[in-house]
Formats: structure tokens, C-alpha cells, sequence
């Protein structure tokens, strides 16, 4: 059974979760205080700090939930529909115990306070933020409890620029000056704001194809920074910390010195020399968001990509279901009848920090799940973990060791059941594994593996 009061006792998870909700919970302004998330109005800035995206009292079941756009180290984001105003919103969902357990807190509460006060059409819009509990089952043991920080984000739904770069094999110099310029005008909005971002790894788009910035938890706000930061939000000026993701560090930091303005290429004048060099001629940069952008490549394997489409198929059992990006040929959702199949937030335990040791830094969860390994004589339960690197692996649960690195080529894979998935590892030593997922996710397991070999 896997259960997070049970493993630290309820004081002290709900001790850890006090601690989080003072270090994180500012005075507010409330629901009824403020109809304002869209307003340019400025955040008050004085001791009683008033959050222009207000914190609600709002609860996940407000909301319709759809797909999962992405698992974070240690968020998840899910595409979800306020029942009552239709609103969509690209909802950032934490997990409060493990957030406080890995010392996240202090990040969390930055990107919270940083993106309240940005302001700019190329970084992703906060619009409120609320806290939840959720209640959970694994393998019909006791409900768990699931103590949630939620953002409630612009939604960004033509998905990353990595996947347009894929689908499209590469961008025409026109459309990558479009990208440039936009990333350039956003980035020089951050900085002149005093802030560097330090993980510009996801730049995303929206549905009609413009950048926008997002995850500001790794954000450094510099001495003269115009972004009020409140106390306990996380400080690493000194220490010189390694924050963001290895693949995307900046040269100054791999040197152990302090990150800088100067990454994207801006020198001591700021961005003029940036902005006229001779690669973005022609660019207006002060009307930019009024151009066309590129035409958005869509994923072949999605058949239908209608908004009408999308929220037919909101089904609140996605939120635990990590299989990013499968091909299920329905919309990139699972159906009705496989989501019934679901176990509400089954995955919750990619939020259990006991498997983030089995992950590099940058790296995240795609799918995991507790599974029966069938062996000649015994069966044994492992916990089997995909990753984006993409690696395949099996944990013995109760030694927390690497029990097998599946290496997986092209068409091993075998589904006899909805709960029987066959792995054929065809390098030595050349194997067949059998798993048993009781909650009869083999389906999912095939779809999310072949996602990556597809990569
Ligand atoms: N506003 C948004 N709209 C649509 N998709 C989003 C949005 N914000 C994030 N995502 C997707 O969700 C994924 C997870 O985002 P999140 O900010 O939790 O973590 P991350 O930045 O990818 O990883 P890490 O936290 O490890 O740095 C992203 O990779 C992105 O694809």
C-alpha cells in the first residue's frame, strides 16, 4: 500500500504542510475583493502584500479537467475547465508535503509572487491561485490525502516550440527569426523587470502560435529588481546555487559564477545591439505581437483538435494519468470507458519524493505505477517508472534499488490484456519481461513508451 501519512505519520506530514502554507500564504485580497486577473493594475507594494491574481477559495471539482500537458519535478499541468465560467486554464497543480520535503517551498512561493507582478503578452498570465485536498486511492486501499498548491495559468495550447521544431523536421529562417524576436522581446521585458529566468526550457504557444515564457520557479531577481519580493522567497544570490536544467545551463554558471543578463546575446547597451542585428531585419519590434506567426504543425497522431472536441472528452480521472502525448488516437484523451478504468490520480505517487532519487536533475515522470513483475515462480511487485530521458526502469519498492534498465528498440512491446504489457529488451542481455498493472493501464503503458521511440 502506498500512503503518505502512513509512512511519516500524520503529525508530521500535517506539521510540514503548516509550515508551507505560512511560508507561502501572503494577505491576500479575496474572490469577492478583486474581479481583476485581467486588470494591468499594480500590485500593492507595501508589508500587506496584495496579489493581483487573487488566491481563491476555489476546489479542483470546480473545474472540468482534460488533458495533462506536462510533468514537472515536482508539478504536474493539466488542462482544466472552470465549470462555471467555461474559462480553460493550464492548472499547475503541487503536491504541498513533497514541495516542503524537497525545500521547494521557497521557489514555489517565487514563481507564485513573480508571476503575479509580469505583465507582457510573451509571458504566461497567473490568474489565480487556490489550495485543495484531494482524496486518493491506490489498489482500493484507504483514501490518502493529497494537500494541493494550484495555479491557475494563461493555457498555452499549441504546446511546446520543441515539439513544432520536431514535427516540422526544422524551422525555415523566416519562422525561426519570428521565434527569435518574440523570445528576444519577452526576454528583454524579464530583465529589464531585474529578473533572470535561469531555465528557459519550455517556451510554449498559444493557440494561434505566439511564444510565451513560462516556469519562472527558477527565477533570480537581481539587486535592483522592480519585482517586490517578499521575505523567505527562495535566495541563492550568494551561494551561487545550481538552478534550471543541466541540458540548458549558460555558459557563466557551468564556470561556477552567477548567471547574467548576457545569455541571449544582450551586451552592455542592453538589447538595441541585439535587436538591430542584421538577422532580425525587418523586424518591427514594437508592433511584433501583431505579426503573423508560423503556422502551427499539428501532432499527426491527434485526429481531431477542435475546442469542441477537446472538452467533450473532460474526464476528471485524467488528472492522474500521466501518459503525455499517447497516441490513442482520441484526441490525445483517453476514452470514456479506459478513464473509468483510471484509478483517480493513480500516479500521485510520481509526486512521492522516495523516486525523484531515481531521477537526474531536468529529468520528470511520465508514467509510474506499482506493477506486478511475473516471474517462472514468484511474482513481485516493483514500481515501474518512465521517464522523459527516456528510461525505462523497475524499483524494488521496499529496498529503493534499481531493480532493471529496460533498453527498448523499435516494436517490443505486446499487450495481451488491459492489464498484461510484454517487453521485449532485444539488446543483451536479450530478455522478456512481463508486468502485471492491476490497474489496467498496459494500454497506456504501450502508447507512452512508443511515444518516446517515435521521438
Ligand atoms: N501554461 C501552460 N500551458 C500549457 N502547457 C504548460 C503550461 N505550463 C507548463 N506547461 C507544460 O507542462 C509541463 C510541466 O511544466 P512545469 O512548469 O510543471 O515543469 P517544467 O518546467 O517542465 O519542469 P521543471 O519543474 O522540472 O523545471 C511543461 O513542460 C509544459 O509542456
Amino acid at each position: 500500500m502506498l500512503t503518505l501519512v502512513g509512512e511519516e505519520g500524520g503529525g508530521t506530514i500535517n506539521k510540514m504542510e503548516n509550515e508551507f502554507d505560512s511560508k507561502l500564504r501572503i494577505q491576500s485580497n479575496s474572490s469577492s475583493s478583486s474581479n481583476n486577473s485581467n486588470s494591468n493594475c499594480n500590485p500593492q507594494r507595501s508589508k500587506s502584500f496584495v496579489f493581483r491574481a487573487p488566491q481563491e477559495n476555489f476546489s479542483i471539482q470546480d473545474f472540468e479537467l482534460g488533458k495533462i500537458y506536462g510533468v514537472g519535478s515536482y508539478s504536474k499541468v493539466v488542462r482544466a475547465k472552470k465549470k462555471d465560467t467555461g474559462m480553460v486554464y493550464a492548472m499547475k497543480i503541487m503536491d504541498k508535503k513533497f514541495i516542503t520535503k524537497e525545500n521547494k517551498t521557497a521557489y514555489v512561493k517565487l514563481e507564485r509572487i513573480v508571476l503575479d507582478q509580469l505583465d507582457h503578452p510573451g509571458v504566461v498570465q497567473l490568474f489565480f491561485t487556490f489550495q485543495d485536498t484531494f482524496s486518493l486511492w491506490q489498489f482500493d486501499d484507504p483514501v490518502l490525502t493529497l494537500n494541493s498548491e494550484d495555479m491557475a495559468l494563461e493555457s498555452c495550447e499549441g504546446g511546446e516550440l520543441f515539439d513544432q521544431i520536431t514535427r516540422k523536421g526544422r524551422l525555415s529562417e523566416d519562422d525561426a527569426r519570428f521565434y527569435a524576436a518574440e523570445v528576444v522581446d519577452a526576454l528583454e521585458y524579464i530583465h529589464s523587470m531585474g529578473l533572470i529566468h535561469r531555465d528557459i526550457k519550455n517556451l510554449l504557444l498559444t493557440e494561434d502560435g505566439h511564444i510565451k515564457i513560462a516556469d519562472f520557479g527558477s527565477v533570480k531577481p537581481m539587486q535592483d529588481s522592480r519585482i517586490t519580493v517578499l521575505p523567505n522567497a527562495a535566495s541563492d544570490d550568494k551561494a551561487c546555487t545550481f538552478v534550471g536544467t543541466a541540458a540548458y545551463v549558460p555558459p557563466e554558471v557551468l564556470n561556477s559564477s552567477p548567471a547574467t543578463f548576457g545569455r541571449p546575446g544582450a551586451g552592455p547597451d542592453g538589447y538595441a545591439s541585439l535587436k538591430s542585428h542584421p538577422f532580425f531585419k525587418g523586424i518591427d519590434w514594437t508592433n511584433l505581437r501583431a505579426g503573423t506567426p508560423p503556422k502551427l504543425a499539428l501532432d499527426p497522431r491527434v485526429q481531431s483538435t477542435s475546442s469542441e472536441d477537446q472538452e467533450s472528452s473532460w474526464n476528471p480521472s485524467h488528472v492522474g494519468d500521466t501518459s503525455v502525448n499517447t497516441n490513442d488516437g482520441n484526441g490525445g484523451y483517453a476514452s470514456a470507458s479506459e478513464a473509468g478504468s483510471i484509478t483517480r490520480l493513480a500516479s500521485i505517487d510520481s509526486f512521492d519524493s522516495k523516486w525523484q532519487q531515481f531521477l537526474e536533475p531536468g529529468e520528470s515522470v511520465l508514467m509510474i505505477s506499482m506493477v506486478k513483475k511475473l516471474q517462472k515462480l514468484t511474482n513481485k511487485k516493483v514500481q515501474l517508472i518512465l521517464t522523459n530521458k527516456p528510461k525505462l526502469i523497475y524499483v524494488d519498492p521496499a529496498k529503493l534499488v534499481v531493480k532493471g534498465n529496460i533498453i527498448w528498440r523499435h516494436d517490443p512491446l505486446l499487450v495481451r490484456s488491459r492489464t498484461f504489457l510484454t517487453i521485449a529488451q532485444f539488446r543483451k542481455p536479450k530478455k522478456v519481461m512481463s508486468f502485471e498493472d492491476a490497474k489496467q493501464r498496459a494500454l497506456q503503458w504501450k502508447k507512452a513508451i512508443e511515444a518516446l521511440q517515435n521521438r
